[in-house]
């Protein structure tokens, strides 16, 4: 059994860390352009085994794929992150021709790999690596949905001075500022959170949360790392222990919730063959208007992507 994470930078060295402490599989392969930097953290990490009791082996290897051959699953982090007064979107020239890139790699030697992309413009980078891996959408899929998830259940647990293991919610939508938390969705052990915390607390936790990711860049001068690497450890366990647990995750849609073509945040059952399953949530127009808002966003990056012309394939529209 072997997992490979491309990109041994911040969320993928943390990725990788979680996913050895867990021991989700025998061997475990950080791949990344920086040699020193790839053999000397998975050295590090390594030599922890002992006392954090894993016996994952991990291995750092440059550019030479044949090593991650046979990988069940491969998380993609590599690319650039953004820096205080950027969008995710701004990264998207390089970026794409990274993931591109990479994916190609992986796919060459690990042909049955499901793929987890969490390079931004997340849901944009996700469709680049399907135009790339030539693979079913079940297969290709992007983490945004649980860390956003995770950001708004630390605001609100916070705010009701609770546990946040409590909290059950799901967002939906685009990885950015349209992003769709749900509060008729969201429950404190099953009680509504709309009984709980008054309308103007939880309308400031979400614009909290839709901003979460450009907080932490403008306090660190780059993006976050310890919440996305443990969200994105979160889906790698499911699918190696076929947990089928149900998570917001960037999938690809074919007309549910009236939408085509793209790839974006939705509630999945994810396992041992990846997305096993779109959930179709039975949403009101309210929030219907603020998903295909969401949508219209992320088809404009598509867009985007589209003009950078790497991809013979396409199949971006700025309409729905
Ligand atoms: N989906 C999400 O929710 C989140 C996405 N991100 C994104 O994840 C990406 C990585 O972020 P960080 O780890 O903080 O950046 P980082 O700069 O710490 O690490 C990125 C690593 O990618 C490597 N890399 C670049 N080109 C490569 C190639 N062709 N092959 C293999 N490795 C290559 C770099 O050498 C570097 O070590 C960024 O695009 C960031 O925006 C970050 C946080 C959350
Ligand atoms: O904000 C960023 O650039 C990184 C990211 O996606 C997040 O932390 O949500």
């Amino acid at each position: 059994m072997k997992i490979t994470v491309v990109g041994a930078g911040n969320v993928g060295a943390t990725c990788a860390y979680e996913i050895a402490r867990k021991e989700l599989a025998r061997d475990l392969v950080l791949l990344d352009v920086k040699e020193g930097l790839t053999l000397g953290k998975s050295l590090d990490m390594w030599q922890t085994s002992s006392v954090q009791g894993f016996n994952t082996r991990i291995t750092g290897v440059t550019t030479d794929f044949s090593k991650t051959a046979g990988s069940e699953v491969v998380v993609i982090t590599s690319g650039i992150p953004r820096r205080p007064g950027m969008s995710r979107d701004d990264l998207i020239d390089i970026n794409a021709r990274i993931v591109k890139d990479v994916t190609e790699g992986i796919v060459k030697y690990s042909p049955d790999a499901k793929i987890i992309v969490v390079t931004n413009p997340l849901d944009v980078m996700t469709y680049a690596a399907f135009l790339a891996a030539k693979l079913p959408s079940n297969k290709v899929f992007g983490m945004a949905g649980i860390l956003d998830g995770a950001r708004y259940k630390a605001f609100l647990a916070e705010a009701l001075h609770i546990s946040p293991q409590s909290i059950h919610a799901i967002l939906m939508g685009g990885h950015g500022d349209s992003m769709v938390p749900l509060p008729r969705y969201t429950t404190v052990s099953g009680i509504p959170i709309t009984e709980l915390i008054e309308d103007s607390v939880l309308e400031k936790i979400i614009e909290r949360t839709r901003k979460g990711g450009g907080e932490l860049v403008e306090l660190m001068g780059t993006s976050a790392w310890y919440a996305p690497g443990a969200a994105a450890a979160q889906m790698v366990e499911a699918i190696m222990l076929d947990q089928r647990r149900v998570f917001p995750v960037c999938a690809a849609l074919n007309g549910e919730y009236g939408l085509n073509d793209l790839h974006i945040g939705v509630p999945v059952i994810l396992g041992k063959n990846g997305i096993e399953k779109v959930i179709e949530l039975n949403l009101n127009d309210d929030e219907m208007a603020l998903l295909h808002k969401s949508a219209l966003e992320v088809k404009k990056i598509m867009k985007s992507l589209d003009n950078l012309n790497i991809f013979e394939e396409r199949y971006g529209s700025d309409t729905l």
